[in-house]
């Protein structure tokens, strides 16, 4: 029989990992056969660029073309992302049918030759990709140097085995999912290391059209989860972000329905920094985000904002 629901992902040991979560709940949520639900793998653009930083290759679009393809195709009927890799312009014909619980949302340091960011020699070599991982950690240790630093968590956690650097920072819900966790030499509190926008959810997108596939979809969505990101993701829309500048930010929605979200773009040294804060219903989720979003974006200096491409 064929499969009821094709799941898009990347191929990424973590991606699977999570498309294999929303596979196990849709069969959970449904009583579903386990065959109902198949998983289809998808290279993109962006896993095949290994040599140089995705910001200077044309950004996170470039791990969900492919998958957007195929979903509009009707190659695969659903598809999971990390939040956090998905682009505030979602594909059009694609929308959001479910986000699930999100995870921890802070971010590890995984120390070679210290376990603290603080702890770290001066001048030592902090391998990280993210701009706001750097920009956060100079804001911090302004002495360390920032070396970009690809490829998926094992292989980055190789390159740290190997010495090529002396820490590297990554989310702890991705080396939570792989079960690669005992690595992390330090927990940053949110506070001071406030995580990317949807980092530690984990999005479902369906072709806005296929009643089918986004009722199925229904129980796996997470309320709290789902308001978070709309704040983050209207945040970062009005800032236009492009993968250039650094931003970060995060929602919570308490046990009443009430959220609040503090969100902030930084210089790339981390030595300058503009913050905002908003609170409100749940329910107003998105005009919350947006709203400290322009505010933040009212303030922001022009050569920070300069860097928005
Ligand atoms: N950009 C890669 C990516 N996308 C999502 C995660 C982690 C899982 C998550 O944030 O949900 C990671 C790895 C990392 O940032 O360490």
């Amino acid at each position: 029989m064929a499969p009821s629901f094709r799941i898009g992902t990347r191929g990424s040991p973590l991606a699977l990992w999570q498309a294999n979560r929303v596979r196990d709940d849709l069969i959970a949520a449904h009583g579903l056969a386990p065959d109902a639900v198949e998983i289809v793998s998808i290279k993109t653009t962006g896993d095949a660029i290994q040599d140089r930083p995705l910001s200077e290759a044309g950004g996170k679009g470039l791990f969900v073309k492919e998958i957007d393809e195929a979903l509009l195709d009707g190659r695969v009927d659903l598809a999971v992302h990390s939040a956090k890799d998905l682009p505030t312009e979602l594909a059009p014909g694609t929308s959001l049918a479910a986000t699930l619980e999100r995870a921890d949302v802070r971010d590890a340091l995984i120390g070679g030759v210290a376990p603290t960011l603080d702890a770290l020699p001066a001048g030592a070599i902090v391998g990280t990709a993210s701009l706001r991982r750097g920009a956060l950690a100079l804001r911090r240790r302004p002495d360390l140097k920032i070396v970009p630093f690809r490829g998926n968590v094992q292989t980055r956690l190789d390159k740290l085995g190997r010495g090529e650097v002396a820490a590297t920072l990554l989310a702890l819900a991705g080396i939570t999912r792989l079960g690669l966790a005992q690595h992390a030499t330090e927990i940053l509190d949110e506070t001071v290391f406030p995580p990317a926008l949807g980092q530690g959810a984990i999005a479902v997108t369906a072709r806005a059209d296929d009643a089918r596939v986004r009722a199925a979809l229904g129980p796996l969505d997470h309320f709290a989860t789902a308001a978070a990101l709309a704040c983050e993701r209207a945040f970062l829309a009005v800032l236009d972000g492009s993968c250039r500048t650094p931003i970060a930010g995060l929602a919570r929605v308490d046990a009443a329905g009430w959220l609040s979200f503090r969100g902030l773009v930084l210089s790339g040294d981390g030595g300058r920094t503009v913050e905002g804060e908003g609170a409100g219903s749940a329910a107003e989720a998105a005009l919350i985000g947006a709203e400290v979003g322009r505010d933040v974006k009212g303030r922001t200096p022009p050569d920070l904002l300069a860097a928005f491409g």
